[in-house]
């Protein structure tokens, strides 16, 4: 069976054709082996293309643990750059992942990726929570190049109130007016990985909800590179918002699966 590696600002991904439903998805085993740096090919998660009846192909997204899980909006960049290598569809497409219908369209290599709306933010004292198609802690600081993400990350996630579902733990400096600098712990990954598109995502949004930025075009800096996020703020929350980055093959391989 082909493989297929891609990489979206250092989240990197296998991705698989399984429009002829050859792979066992029930095979947490096996996905979780694959995912593995040292024994398998390597890779924060595992997305099958599939077909769908409404839309130009379906995303199944496992995370490196073998388990399917929510939106991954990276993910979601590198099965549109899968689909047109493919040759499935050509520069725009809509497909269908586990939070329902996604618009996107390719410029110039970069893939922007229409995200689900968002109505509700959480704000508490020293955080704020709300899901972009995952669930996201947001945690401002003064240096987060400092910040051990996976200690502090994984004692966020498995404490009240996020426990056994959990949650992704987004660490956030301001650089400027318009631009962040963001590290994420990954839920699923159980590490920090280069980078998170729904995690960018909730930054941006939640980042304008406090009022530490007025714009709605934000960039944001990730340990693998730059993504930028653009959004509508209407009386009902966050509307027409786009995770805009690139999204490149790196190599393909076969396995048995
Ligand atoms: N890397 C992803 C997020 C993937 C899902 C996450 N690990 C979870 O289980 O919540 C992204 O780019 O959004």
């Amino acid at each position: 069976m082909t493989f297929y590696k891609f990489q979206g600002t250092g989240n990197d991904f296998i991705l698989i054709d399984n429009r002829l439903q050859l792979i066992d998805k029930n095979n947490t085993k096996r996905i979780e082996s694959l995912c593995d740096r040292r024994f398998g090919i390597g890779g924060d998660g595992l997305i099958l293309l599939e077909d769908s009846d409404v839309a130009d192909f379906k995303m199944v997204y496992y995370n490196s643990d073998g388990n399917e899980s929510t939106m991954c909006g990276n993910g979601g960049r590198c099965i549109v750059a899968f689909a047109k290598f493919l040759g499935i569809i050509k520069n725009e497409t809509e497909f269908i992942a586990v939070d329902g219908p996604h618009k996107a369209k390719i410029e110039n290599g970069i893939v922007h990726l229409q995200m689900q709306d968002v109505h509700d933010v959480q704000s508490y004292d020293n955080h704020l929570f709300l899901d972009t198609g995952s669930p996201h802690h947001v945690e401002m600081m003064t240096n987060v190049g400092e910040v051990d993400v996976k200690s502090t990350g994984a004692k966020i996630r498995y404490a009240k109130p996020y426990e056994e579902e959990g949650t992704n733990v987004n660490f956030v400096e301001q650089l400027c007016e318009n631009r962040f600098a963001v590290r994420t712990y990954e839920r699923g990954v159980e590490d920090e990985t280069l980078s998170c598109g729904t995690g960018v995502t909730a930054v941006a949004l939640a980042m304008h909800h406090l009022g530490k930025t007025k714009v709605t075009d934000v960039d944001l800096k990730t340990q693998g590179g730059q993504l930028r996020v653009t959004f509508n703020k209407t009386n009902h929350g966050y509307t027409n918002i786009w995770l805009v980055g690139p999204a490149e093959l790196v190599f393909k391989g076969e396995i048995e699966w």
